[in-house]
């Protein structure tokens, strides 16, 4: 375990405008390409925010078509966590706020942004959206993020010990 806290703190470092950013780990749910349920997502450095472009598979469905309301946060929650990577050092998600404001189907590219609103000492206050190609808004969100240690994930087992 200290050997992958050691490697991901190496992934905070600084990223030209434009760059794909690191995932969290192999097996993150929400960027890990080793994660057979994950969302595998992207993430690039716009600006002074992040940016993805995002389509959902019938792995992650709710309603038939559409996508479940938890997947959905799934993605934003992880995209936040990529924007700590601009953040210089790790912080974990106190909470979250998804506004549903119309349905995300299955199978259509979405693009996603998540930026920082205000730093507030520990806390990390940022927003995201995620748009239809048009420019219509299917889901806004805003969440709190406080600034932890690297060692606030010595709590856990790394991937695969002995948990899953
Ligand atoms: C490859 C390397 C391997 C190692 C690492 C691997 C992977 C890394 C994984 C994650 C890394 C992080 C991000 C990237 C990954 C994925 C992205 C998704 C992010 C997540 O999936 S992350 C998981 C879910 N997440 C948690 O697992 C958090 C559980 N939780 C806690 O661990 C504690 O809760 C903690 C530490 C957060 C705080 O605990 P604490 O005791 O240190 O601090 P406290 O409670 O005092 O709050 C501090 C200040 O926040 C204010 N505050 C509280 N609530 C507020 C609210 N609602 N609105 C406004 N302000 C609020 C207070 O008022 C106070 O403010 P003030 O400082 O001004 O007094």
């Amino acid at each position: 375990m200290q050997a992958l806290l050691a490697m991901w703190a190496e992934k905070f470092t600084v990223y030209p405008d434009g760059a794909e950013l690191p995932t969290h780990h192999d097996h993150c749910l929400g960027c890990g390409p080793n994660n057979p349920h994950g969302h595998h997502l992207r993430a690039l450095r716009h600006g002074d925010g992040v940016q993805a472009w995002h389509t959902f598979d019938n792995r992650h469905v709710g309603a038939p078509g559409i996508v479940h309301g938890g997947a959905v946060a799934t993605v934003v929650d992880d995209l936040y966590g990529c924007l700590l990577f601009l953040e210089g050092g790790p912080a974990v998600t106190r909470q979250l706020t998804i506004e549903y404001l119309a349905p995300v189907l299955i199978g259509a590219e979405y693009r996603l942004q998540a930026d920082v609103v205000r730093r507030e000492g520990r806390k990390l206050f940022v927003a995201a959206r995620a748009t239809e190609p048009a420019g219509r808004a299917v889901i806004t969100s805003t969440a709190v993020f406080v600034k932890v240690s690297v060692e606030h994930f010595a709590q856990g087992s790394p991937p695969g010990v002995p948990a899953d």
